[in-house]
């Protein structure tokens, strides 16, 4: 029997109004089968060139057919499951993907399984742009539509609110911070000179077009990065006791050479400072949650050859993923989210200069390119379709 005390539900949580949190993905091959399948479903309509597409398949058959990312939202999911089992909150954590198995349907039909009536959306992505935001509640929205589950205000089934972009949220800064500093002990077990090194951050790399049309809160997502970075160079530098020189790079960039997409890309960067003399280098990749492919590819593999290559000492430092930080940071804004839905007074958490961005979009966050109606409805905003 369960017991029940006066003593619970004065310290429980509160949840209301949601009764499922649902965790939501990019999305990854499981095996070579799985690679083409998977990639066509994330170039659907964009207009990636089949000789990209190739070059993509080989990263991942280079691996088995088999990205990381899978097994990491696994990890994660049984993270959060344990952080809101200690906290004595009962909520039901649904996985699900765009573009892979489970898929958004699937997860909607879970939650209908569990009668979930409000769930929150909790995307594996920190900062905002198109591919980190709007993609992901277009997605919603569409898979909803043609569930005949979409109406002119909204969802009719399975009702979704999205916790804000957590780039500038506490617990996201100090498992980088963490990770970062977990680096700098890494780097000197290879004899390498920490006060010398250089910090290079990295994230994928987006078109110009798309840096332009994510303004949101005044940043645009190559400036949400230098936000987080100046926060964490700031911990990181008192921890170590000396100033840190650090640098914003990009990686995987698709797209034809003739459209600009952010730069530097990572390797034309190890280029450029080890032609400045710099020896020692800690990479860390902030604009992934956690392993993808992009980090055991573009940076475990290419960027690493590179630097060896150019006579560096270079470490890459860890993703969030499921540290402890990061997981106590997303059940508490998890709860933020909750009482933002109440219509409670919050003191939303942040570090570094920038606001807490919107719990719930504005018409026009995130489209792909300025100025351009992406014409496909987006759910988690105040309109529907703008
Ligand atoms: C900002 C951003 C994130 C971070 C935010 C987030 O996490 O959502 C992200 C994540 C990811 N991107 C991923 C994979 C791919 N992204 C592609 C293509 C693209 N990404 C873009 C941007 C981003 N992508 C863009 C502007 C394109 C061009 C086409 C388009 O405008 O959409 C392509 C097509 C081939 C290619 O050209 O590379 C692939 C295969 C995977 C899975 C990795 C794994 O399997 O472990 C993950 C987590
Ligand atoms: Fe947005």
């Amino acid at each position: 029997m369960p017991s029940f005390s006066a003593q619970d539900a004065a310290t429980a949580p509160d949840l209301r109004p949601y009764d499922a949190l649902f965790l939501y993905s990019f999305g990854g091959p499981n095996e070579p089968a799985d690679v083409v399948p998977f990639l066509r479903n994330v170039t659907a309509g964009k207009g990636i060139p089949d000789a990209r597409l190739e070059e993509v398949g080989e990263h991942y058959y280079g691996f088995g057919g088999k990205s990381p990312i899978n097994e990491q939202n696994l990890a994660l999911k049984a993270a959060l499951e344990a952080e809101l089992a200690r906290r004595g909150i009962e909520l039901p954590v649904v996985w699900g993907n765009r573009n892979w198995a489970p898929y958004t349907h699937d997860a909607i039909t879970e939650l209908e399984g569990l009668h979930a009536q409000r769930a929150v959306a909790l995307v594996t992505s920190a900062f905002s742009s198109y591919s980190g935001c709007r993609q992901y509640r277009e997605d919603l929205a569409v898979v909803l539509e043609k569930r005949g589950q979409l109406d002119g205000s909204g969802s009719t089934g399975v009702r979704f609110d999205k916790i804000r972009s957590y780039f500038n949220h506490p617990g996201f800064a100090q498992a980088n911070v963490d990770a970062v500093l977990d680096g700098y002990a890494a780097l000197a077990a290879q004899g390498g000179d920490g006060p010398a090194a250089r910090l290079v951050f990295v994230t994928h790399s987006i078109p110009d077009t798309m840096e332009a049309a994510s303004r949101v809160s005044r940043a645009t997502y190559s400036e949400q990065h230098r936000d987080l970075a100046r926060t964490v160079v700031a911990q990181v530098s008192q921890r170590l006791g000396h100033d840190v020189a650090w640098d914003l790079a990009f990686c995987s960039r698709s797209g034809p050479p003739s459209q600009p997409w952010l730069e530097p890309d990572v390797n034309d960067h190890l280029e450029a400072i080890a032609a400045d003399g710099v020896h020692d280098v800690v990479l860390s990749p902030i604009g992934f949650v956690s392993d993808h492919m992009e980090v055991a590819y573009d940076l475990d593999t290419e960027a690493m050859e590179t630097a060896e290559g150019l006579g560096l000492t270079a470490v890459r430092a860890g993703t969030v993923s499921t540290r402890e930080p990061f997981v106590r940071g997303l059940v508490d804004l998890l709860l933020e989210r909750a009482a933002i839905a109440r219509g409670e007074e919050v003191d939303q958490a942040v570090v570094g200069e920038l606001p807490a961005f919107r719990s719930v979009c504005a018409p026009g966050c995130c489209l792909r390119r300025d100025g351009e109606p992406s014409g496909v409805p987006a759910l988690c905003s105040t309109d529907l379709y703008s």
